[in-house]
């Protein structure tokens, strides 16, 4: 195996023959900053090219929360790295499309924001039925146009993705699975056997047939890439308005958000 560069917000480990993601900021509910997502880009890297892996289990640490999106402590306006928005967010949900292996998603917890948008751009998702998903962009000045709405819609219908961008409730893991955004809820004390299951089912398919059958899925949605990469200069500019700073600050003081002023 290539040698492991040092990770700070995430860990990689190889358990049989996948590779395991884990998000490592459980203090802050999973959400990343930019060192996040280039983290996470590596070691998708990695685990693409590693010819003793079948499959890569994306998660977090913790029971809380698989990931709750952008870190909203690390921005006002931009993030803090590099990539349109100040983190390369568009790069790594291409690599969770692009790797020609199965990506899981092992939902534990909160799956809210851009990490509901992880899980939705995975080719499985599993959760404990502890877990919670949910959008809050319109709640904290910021939307994912594209692989977060249009993709969402594909797996749950248009009038279920437009409820869940504009009315940001909180759907358990049984109302996610009866959506079609979850393959399957399992009692969160089984979820990492559940998931041995798949992993060890999936090592012992054919790779190239699962590798051409994901890039045939993808290719049927793959317009969806042109939205989201033309969106994001857009939310861009948008990170950049008073409105879209409301939002965070918002958070960050546990308020509610005052949008009257911004009215169309
Ligand atoms: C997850 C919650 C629903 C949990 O609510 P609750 O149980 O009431 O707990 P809290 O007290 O709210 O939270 C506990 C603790 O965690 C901290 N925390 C939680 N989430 C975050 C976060 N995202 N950033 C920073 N900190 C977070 C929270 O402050 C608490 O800390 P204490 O010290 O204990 O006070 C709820 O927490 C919640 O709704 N969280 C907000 C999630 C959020 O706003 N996420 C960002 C959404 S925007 C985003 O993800 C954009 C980034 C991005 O990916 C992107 C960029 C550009 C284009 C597209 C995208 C894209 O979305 O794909």
């Amino acid at each position: 195996m290539t040698n492991l560069p040092t990770f700070e917000d995430i860990i990689y480990e190889k358990r049989d023959r996948a590779a395991w993601v884990i998000i490592n900021r459980p203090k802050l509910y999973n959400a990343f900053r930019a060192k996040t997502i280039d983290e996470l880009i590596r070691a998708f890297q990695i685990a693409g090219d590693d010819k003793g892996v079948s499959s890569i289990v994306l998660t977090g640490a913790g029971d809380k929360a698989f990931c709750t999106g952008g870190d909203q402590s690390a921005h006002e306006g931009q993030y803090d790295g590099r990539g349109i928005v100040g983190l390369p967010i568009d790069e790594f949900q291409s690599i969770i499309r692009d790797v020609p292996k199965p990506v899981i998603a092992r939902v534990n917890g909160f799956a809210i924001g851009g990490g509901n948008v992880f899980a939705t751009l995975c080719d499985l998702t599993i959760a404990a039925d502890t877990a919670v998903f949910g959008q809050v962009g319109p709640k904290v000045g910021s939307v994912d146009p594209g692989w977060g709405t249009a993709l969402l819609a594909r797996h749950v219908g248009d009038k279920r993705a437009r409820e869940i961008w504009y009315l940001n409730e909180r759907y358990s893991a049984q109302q996610a699975y009866e959506m079609g955004l979850v393959n399957k809820v399992v009692p969160a004390a089984e979820l990492d056997a559940a998931v041995k299951v798949w992993t060890d089912t999936l090592a012992e398919r054919s790779p190239t047939a699962l590798a051409l059958a994901k890039r045939s899925f993808n290719a049927d949605s793959e317009n969806i890439r042109g939205i989201s990469m033309a969106s994001l200069y857009s939310v861009k500019l948008f990170y950049e308005t008073e409105e879209s700073k409301e939002g965070v600050r918002a958070f960050n003081e546990k308020r509610k958000p005052d949008f009257h002023k911004y009215a169309k």
